[in-house]
């Protein structure tokens, strides 16, 4: 069996989404999630120019082989984009192994070891009452987790809140980066009400979760999560820039408020010191980010050894092929947290047709052989690219700061 051809699909029901698509010469194919938020076209020219002219021609079944192939003969290592690159190429490779194994993928990977996976929410609002409100509507809807984040007084725009009540929060919403304003301040002052409000109307059982988005020094992290260790997070996420691994030791020293750090770590090596040392209780690295299964799934199993769980990241700006694959890695993987869910819109679910479902706030892994999700490439003809940037953030000093 031959790769036989190789493209990408960018298509935009709502936000831009890459595809990968991998053919073989038996006709089986598999398709992978190559989209980077913000720098989609980047990952697009890092395929078509350097990874697909070497797959036609490989042994699709080789998956080890041509991770490798990717990696260490990029010989220009790691990053966003390299990683996305390769995770698209595995995804695809694994969905056509487990097509010809004729098993879901979950099976390939091990089997189940869960029959459904805990998914945690969104709950946002442009002030606590909003938030919520919000938080009731989802646990009407039956999720046990909810991520919470809420507008700070004094700050006009604020990470996760949608700007106008009702839209969907899309945070790469402006064709260039819209400027976003932070105050540090404001934020530590003001969100461990948030928290306070929640465990107040909906008690002590419910997990509850926040994105501090990387803004914070370590030391402001320490106060934060100690500030809030009465409401007993289920996690405190990305609570400072995590390059450097280092600044967790001074966190961990005064909180035991759990973290989770990831989202923008892109292999193994970005966690190696916090794992080691017990720094963080979470990774966040997604399947399309982090180099695919053959590279997650040892990320996996090196955080095991230090009671650490995953919690994949899962905004909309994951494709549903990203989604559908974190599902079945989801159900096998022992050490499992938590899955992050943003339901894609309805246009988006009809360009990429899946099984997996979503009810009572879990999802359920699919039975098709694969990963369970395809693209209806007429369909995605309908929504043309438009570049859309992530916003940055500035101080109010002007300093540009972490978004
Ligand atoms: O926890 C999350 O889901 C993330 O922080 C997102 O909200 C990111 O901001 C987005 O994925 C960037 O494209
Ligand atoms: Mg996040």
């Amino acid at each position: 069996m031959k790769i036989s051809d190789a493209y990408t699909i960018v298509t935009s029901p709502g936000r831009n989404f890459v595809t990968l698509k991998v053919v073989t010469d038996e006709g089986v194919y598999g398709i992978g999630d190559a989209t980077l938020n913000g720098r989609e076209m980047a990952v697009v020219a890092y395929l078509e120019e350097h990874v697909i002219p070497a797959l036609i021609g490989r042994d699709p079944q080789r998956i080890e082989d041509i991770w490798h192939y990717l990696y260490r003969g990029a010989y220009w290592r790691r990053g966003p984009v390299t990683m996305s690159a390769i995770a698209a190429v595995d995804l695809a490779l694994w969905d056509i192994k487990a097509k010809l194994a004729g098993m879901p993928l979950y099976q390939l990977l091990g089997g189940k070891s869960r029959e459904r996976v805990m998914t945690y929410a969104h709950c946002t609002g442009k002030d606590i009452d909003a938030c919520l409100e919000e938080v009731e509507a989802h646990v009407e809807l039956g999720y046990r987790a909810v991520r919470v984040q809420a507008g700070v007084p004094g700050i006009p725009t604020i990470y996760g809140v949608a700007k106008r009540e009702g839209e969907r929060y899309e945070p790469a919403d402006s064709d260039l980066p819209a400027e976003h304003v932070w105050s540090t301040e404001k934020y530590l002052n003001h969100v461990p009400k948030l928290f306070a409000a929640v465990r107040e109307r909906f008690g002590d059982d419910l997990h509850v979760l926040h994105d501090v988005h990387h803004r914070l020094t370590p030391i402001e992290a320490a106060r934060l999560g100690k500030a809030v260790e009465p409401y007993h997070l289920f996690w405190l996420e990305d609570c400072v820039p995590a390059e450097n691994q280092e600044g967790f030791r001074l966190i961990r020293q005064h909180t035991t408020t759990p973290l989770a750090v990831g989202e923008v770590f892109n292999s193994i090596h970005d966690y190696r010191e916090l794992l080691e040392n017990q720094w963080i209780d979470y990774i966040r690295t997604p399947l399309a980010h982090g180099g695919g299964i053959t590279h997650m799934r040892r990320l996996a199993d090196l955080a095991g050894l230090y009671h650490v769980r995953t919690g994949f990241h899962g905004p909309t700006d994951l494709s549903p092929v990203c989604l559908g694959a974190a599902i079945h890695f989801d159900t096998w993987v022992p050490n499992f947290g938590i899955q992050e869910h943003m339901p894609h819109t309805e246009e988006t679910d009809a360009v990429f047709p899946h099984d997996y479902r979503f009810e009572d706030g879990h999802f359920i892994v699919g039975e098709a052989p694969g990963h369970g999700v395809d693209i209806d490439e007429e369909l995605a003809k309908k929504y043309p690219y438009k570049r859309a940037s992530l916003p940055v953030n500035r101080l109010e000093d002007g300093t540009l700061w972490h978004w």
